[in-house]
């Protein structure tokens, strides 16, 4: 198994993101992840482009000990005394320098002929010897940039001293084979290209800079540059976490490692995010919020029955506790009953099956179902009474202008269906009046309460009613996404509640009347 290191440069191209600016604080915390992370290389930043970023290369390599620390330095003179001032503190300084070598980059940005950029590169390679005893060279665009002509830059780099030699997609353009091409090609037309490492740098700007580190990879490079999450200059650059992942998960495939801590890689994507505001989307390869999350019934019965069936990498390789099995609306028996089981409730299939309908219920009308709202469910039928009404559908019609009227239907428990319409002074009490009406009971309604059991927009109210009748007080509660809907539940929950009681009391008196609670429907 061949070892391939990991150049982090989070902290350079990764700030190059628009909109990210990291505080010199921020980068060593960073930096102090990514050495625990285990990355071979962190690019601090460059150090000639202003104080800040000066200041934080220098406490970069103050503090971190194993990994090499790297400033970015043009070919010229005062970038690299910039980056010596700020390296020369480090355990393992190293100068990262480059120039542009494809023709649009020498004609339109540099001005340079081919020459002047050989020439150019040579003097400062010569100078940058005085300081640093290791260099790494990169031909910014060596992309786009003739092959004849890259072999050329390639032997005066190794030629004045560079001992890592970095051949970018600056802009995101190749193809994995011909990116591998172009180290193919250099590696055997250079001398002594084996004495140096070779380096690869991918942009996203297609989204393959992770198709293209790893076709570097199997073109024999030995050094893979990156950042955390992807980010970076426009598109980003290649994710650090896919790249090591993938050799990871396939390494019978590309038989090749990364010295990475993998258990580090949540949190560090974590920390980077946080820092840079950089969101990591949930549908992102490795650490995305869904990465490991399954959601549909049939995934999440094949993931308890065996996680391979759905799963490549297990979530406990890059840090994080477990596979996340997400109830919504395409989850099935399976998957809620475990759920539940792992909650703590014991439930006989009868109930289950039961909760399983009103799970579906809501799940049609709320995005995610959440530990809460499975709770507000289960105990909402918790010691539930034998349900001798139910709400069928309820009607409102509601405004400014008009006395509000609410036509309902309750389902009997023997089949039968009981509409009944009713005016109240509100809402509320227009479908109580409604379902007094249906049931024919005459009660007192004593008490009513509502709360919020979830988060969000979409969250579950809950309402509590107390309804008294003679000398009889019961309880109800009702749970639903819509709060009328919840005061309806919680009022036939506690018509409910009172029949039975009623029965009870007649029971113990030895005077029970079967069906007296149905006298009441026509
Ligand atoms: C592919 C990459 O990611 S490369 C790294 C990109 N990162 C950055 O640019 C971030 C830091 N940069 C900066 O802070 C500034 O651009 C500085 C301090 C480096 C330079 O600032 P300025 O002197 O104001 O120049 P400016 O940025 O406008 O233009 C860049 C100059 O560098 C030249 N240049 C670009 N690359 C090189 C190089 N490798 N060697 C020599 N000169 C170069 C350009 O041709 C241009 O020169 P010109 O002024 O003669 O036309
Ligand atoms: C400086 C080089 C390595 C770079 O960032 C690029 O080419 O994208």
């Amino acid at each position: 198994m061949r070892k391939v290191d990991i150049f982090d440069t989070t902290l350079r191209d990764g700030e190059q993101s628009p909109g990210v600016n990291l505080s010199q604080e921020e980068k060593v915390e960073i930096a102090l992840q990514l050495e625990r992370l285990g990355v071979d290389v962190i690019e601090a930043g460059f150090a000639a482009a202003s104080r800040g970023d000066f200041n934080s290369v220098k406490r970069v390599a103050q503090t971190v000990k194993r990994p090499k620390v790297v400033s970015l330095s043009r070919t010229v003179k005062k970038d690299i005394d910039a980056a010596w001032e700020a390296l020369k503190d480090a355990e393992n300084p190293r100068l990262h320098i480059f120039i542009a070598t494809s023709p649009i980059h020498r004609q339109y940005k540099l001005r340079m002929s081919k020459e002047q950029v050989l020439d150019n590169a040579r003097e400062a390679l010569a100078y940058a010897k005085q300081f640093f005893s290791e260099i790494e060279f990169s031909a910014e665009d060596a992309g786009r940039t003739e092959l004849d002509f890259l072999v050329e830059v390639a032997d005066m780099a190794i030629k004045s001293g560079a001992i890592v030699l970095n051949l970018p997609d600056t802009v995101g353009y190749l193809s994995p084979e011909e990116y591998a091409h172009i180290f193919k090609y250099v590696s055997e037309k250079v001398p002594d290209i084996d004495k140096i490492t070779l380096s690869a740098h991918c942009h996203d700007d297609l989204g393959m800079a992770v198709a293209n580190s790893l076709a570097a990879i199997e073109a024999g490079v030995g050094q893979i540059e990156g950042t955390i999450n992807g980010i970076g200059e426009r598109a980003g650059n290649a994710a650090i976490e896919e790249v090591a992942l993938a050799l990871n998960t396939r390494k019978d495939y590309y038989s090749a490692m990364t010295g990475l801590n993998l258990k580090e890689i949540a949190r560090t994507s974590r920390l980077v995010s946080k820092l840079t505001g950089m969101f990591v989307p949930g549908n992102k390869a490795v650490v995305g919020a869904n990465a490991f999350a399954h959601e549909s019934g049939i995934h999440q019965d094949g993931m308890l029955k065996n996680s391979t069936t759905y799963e490549i990498m297990r979530p406990e390789t890059i840090g994080l506790s477990q596979s996340n099995l997400v109830l919504g609306k395409h989850s099935g028996r399976h998957a809620f009953r475990d759920k539940l089981r792992n909650m703590g409730y014991q439930l006989n299939d009868e109930q289950v099956n039961k909760l399983f309908e009103r799970f579906k219920d809501l799940a049609d009308r709320k995005k995610t179902i959440n530990d809460e709202d499975l709770i507000a469910l289960v105990e909402e039928r918790w010691g539930e009474p034998e349900e001798v009404y139910s709400l069928d559908y309820f009607h409102l019609s509601y405004g400014t202008q008009s006395v509000p009227t609410a036509t309902l239907r309750l389902n009997h428990k023997d089949g039968k269906k009981i509409e009944e319409a009713a005016c109240g002074n509100g809402s509320i009490d227009a479908i109580y009046k409604a379902i007094d009406r249906a049931t024919g009971e005459q009660v007192e309604l004593a008490d009513y309460k509502i709360n919020s059991v979830t988060h969000g927009k979409d969250a579950l109210g809950e309402v509590f009613v107390q309804l008294r009748q003679n000398e009889l007080t019961v309880q109800g509660r009702g749970v639903s996404t819509d709060i009328l809907e919840a005061s309806a539940r919680a009022y036939i929950d506690a018509v409910n509640r009172l029949i039975a009681r009623r029965r009870d009391q007649e029971t113990q008196k030895g005077t029970a009347l079967p069906g007296q609670e149905t006298a009441t429907i026509s």
